[in-house]
């Protein structure tokens, strides 16, 4: 029997004043290079969800928020290579500091219903629908 480990991953969808949405673009030489996707990354051993993401935020990012400041909102679940992603969605609105793209190739504000015309990973597809409604 085949087992699958489920890989987790926490992502932000950051919403400024007009409801945009931060959007950073994996660099070169990574898996999904060029691809459109949340700001965010795996949660590390013995690291809750919230921390995690609030330590990607910073890192990728220079931006601090805290875990009061992130609201769960969807999840998306699905195959990647021989593991499973479970890929958990928040909401955030405030923040300290401005964002700048550390690791990413680029940076982009965009409404929802502008990211079905982006390149994202099949996994965030899902979670398109469920902003556009929710913002
Ligand atoms: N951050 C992020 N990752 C996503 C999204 N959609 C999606 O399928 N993923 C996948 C891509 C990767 O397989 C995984 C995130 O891992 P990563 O390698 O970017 O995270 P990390 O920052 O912890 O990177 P590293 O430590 O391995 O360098 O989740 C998304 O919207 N945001």
């Amino acid at each position: 029997m085949t087992t699958i480990k489920p890989l987790l991953v926490v992502a932000a969808a950051l919403v400024d004043a007009d409801g945009r949405v931060l959007l950073q673009q994996r660099p070169p030489g990574r898996a999904m290079a060029g691809l459109w996707e949340f700001p965010g990354g795996k949660v590390e051993d013995g690291e809750t969800p919230e921390a995690a993401l609030i330590r990607e935020l910073d890192e990728e990012l220079g931006i601090q928020t805290h875990a009061s400041c992130l609201a769960p909102a969807t999840f998306a679940s699905e195959a990647l290579g021989d593991r499973h992603l479970l890929l958990l969605l928040y909401v955030c609105r405030k923040w300290q500091g401005i964002a700048h793209p550390h690791h990413a190739t680029a940076l982009q504000w965009v409404r929802p219903n502008q990211m079905y015309a982006l390149e994202m990973p099949p996994a965030d597809l899902p979670l398109i629908g469920l902003l556009d409604a929710l913002l």
